[in-house]
């Protein structure tokens, strides 16, 4: 029977296809006395076999979806299932203790896993963590349950998941995955900005999903409206089929657009950038007709692998990004860690509150080696196209003075190395942090850009978690205390001859992009998606008409108020 779920609409566009549940099986099971140990033996290697068949076949898929460094993980859980002296003491207990092949694997597993976790060493460290992924894939082999394999599916699937990790993300193939649907989320979660720089729709926050929806049941996703059809009746599929149809051709008439400016209908230029997280985005953001790279979110190339990437590594990336926006500016952000983002190889202790722990810029300055690495490797490989450098999450002046310092450590360390840099970096930072908004105009003497983050700048003000759809109602990009804040940074930039942009997803909203106008924000950057949607929209705008409505909504008291305005506004 046909069932409608809803949720939150995370990314646009139309899917059809079967579910494919995301989900960690139960992995526990009883201590057994067994009577054939060769048996058992025999079950242990049936399931390394398939487990070493799977782990081969996702490398392969990563090397080409995001690349054979990134894709390295993979290569080292390969070679702790081919490891004689973990994979011989496990046959030895079954042979002599007579126990099951589970109770073996995880006897033997655990204790290399607390004698690696022990040392003093960094790359013990991380083979501990191996040990442990590589464990539950074998666990779940021989208990003959399905573990999770977003990066072997090759059938053309929604997925459904509690909630998505961008270790899961990382591994997604948009040819095969149409689009997906989480219980967790809000329309700036980490899974949500991925599924738009995919161009895959995306419905968050749909409460009870998992209770909901089996294995395999028919869908229809609609990233715009934050629907879910589930045993859609043939009528329904040919409705979403022709809606499909008509998304995409909407799409391709945007493509004029592509080497066009963005020119408001009274001639004022403005720049619109893109939002990137890996080199390979660079690609769709150019097609997608992007005049800058407003945001280089560079945490995702410390994901998805086994240990921090290298100073040369990390330079041959940002080299490749440079060069291939040539001219264009290109805003690198420095490591965002936390939050939501971990890193399964930095150990660092839980927290009660993470989204306001130990995280981004207060992480690199308590690890300034890490730090420091990112930023030679960024300052180098600025000969290769206009860099500028982002601090994210400056919450006071001394942190902002504290980064500086150290990436003018670096360069001047370089300078007596004889090794070649621009001398025209940019250093500015991301305003998403309230106190950093009410200081813009101190800041903005030291800066030389802002950025506003409003992704963050929004669940801080309001207190009202980014990912937690429970309070979603809370997360209001239009309460016009973001608006003033917006305001005061744009207006702070400006009197000291500095630009302001914004990179949070606000900066693509069709609501929010009129105000941005009138209140003269120089530069938009957002899912490469969005870029030709809003240079299209801005071409139709004036912004002195704009300009002129912006004291009344600034004024207003509520966000619906606020939105119920710009709605007739536009109407007009
Ligand atoms: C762009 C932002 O950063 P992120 O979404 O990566 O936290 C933001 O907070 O608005
Ligand atoms: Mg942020």
């Amino acid at each position: 029977m046909t069932m409608e779920l809803h949720g939150i609409a995370a990314s646009d566009g139309i899917a059809i296809a079967k579910t494919y549940r995301l989900e960690s099986p139960s992995l526990l099971f009883d201590k057994k006395t067994i009577d054939d140990p060769e048996l058992e033996i025999e079950r242990l290697h049936a399931a390394l076999a398939v487990s070493t068949e799977e782990l081969e076949l996702i490398k392969e898929q990563a090397e080409k979806q995001i690349g054979p460094k990134e894709a390295a993980i993979f290569g080292a859980h390969l070679m702790v299932l081919s490891d004689p002296e973990l994979i011989g003491p496990i046959s030895e207990k079954i042979n002599t203790e007579k126990v099951n092949a589970e109770f073996a694997l995880q006897e033997v597993s655990n204790m290399f896993m607390e004698m690696f976790a022990a040392m003093d060493n960094e790359y013990m460290q991380e083979r501990a963590a191996d040990i442990k992924d590589v464990r539950n894939r074998v666990l779940a082999h021989l208990l003959g349950v399905k573990f999770p394999n977003p990066g072997l599916i090759s059938e053309k699937v929604i997925l459904l998941a509690e909630d998505l990790t961008p270790s899961d993300t990382v591994q997604f193939n948009p040819k095969f995955i149409q689009g997906f649907v989480t219980e967790i989320g809000g329309r700036t979660s980490h899974s949500a900005i991925l599924a738009r720089t995919l161009e895959i729709p995306a419905v968050v926050g749909v409460k009870k999903l998992m209770e909901t929806l089996a294995d395999g049941t028919l869908v229809i996703i609609d990233g715009i409206e934050g629907k879910i059809i589930a045993d859609p009746s043939p009528e329904e599929i040919e409705k979403y089929k022709k809606r499909q149809a008509e998304f995409a051709a909407q799409k391709k008439e945007l493509v004029s657009l592509k080497d066009a400016p963005t020119v408001s209908s009274d001639g004022f230029e403005v720049e619109l950038g893109a939002n990137i997280g890996s080199p390979k985005d660079a690609v769709s953001a150019l097609e997608n007709g992007a005049e800058a790279i407003g945001l280089f979110r560079t945490e995702f190339l410390y994901m998805g692998r086994d240990s921090f990437p290298t100073e040369e590594q990390q330079f041959e990336i940002y080299s490749e990004v440079l060069k291939r926006m040539g001219s264009k500016p290109t805003v690198v952000r420095t490591l965002d860690i936390g939050g939501d983002k971990e890193l399964s190889y930095l150990d660092l202790p839980k927290e009660l509150n993470p989204f306001l722990g130990l995280r981004a810029i207060r992480l690199c300055l308590e690890m300034p080696d890490l730090f420091r690495t990112q930023l030679r490797a960024l300052i180098r490989s600025s000969v290769h196209g206009n860099l500028k450098i982002m601090f994210p999450m400056i919450a006071t002046l001394e942190e902002f003075r504290q980064a500086k310092q150290l990436f003018l450590e670096e360069q001047e360390k370089m300078a007596t190395e004889g090794i070649p840099f621009s001398e025209k970096i940019e250093v500015g930072i991301m305003v998403e942090i309230p106190s950093t908004a009410v200081m813009a105009d101190v800041f903005a003497k030291e800066v030389d850009f802002f950025s506003i983050g409003t992704n963050d700048l929004i669940q801080y003000t309001l207190a009202a978690d980014r990912m937690n759809e429970n309070v979603a109602h809370l997360y209001q990009p239009f309460n016009p205390a973001i608006l003033r804040m917006v305001k005061m940074v744009i207006d702070a930039a400006h009197k000291e001859g500095k630009w302001a942009g914004m990179c949070g997803e606000m900066a693509g909203e069709e609501l929010a992009v009129p105000v941005l106008l009138g209140l003269g924000l120089d530069e938009f950057s957002m899912s490469a998606s969005s870029i030709l949607k809003t240079r299209s929209m801005i071409s139709g705008l004036s912004k002195t008409e704009m300009e002129k409505h912006t004291d009344h909504i600034l004024s207003l008291s509520t966000a619906e108020d606020v939105k119920n305005y710009i709605t007739q506004m536009l109407k007009k």
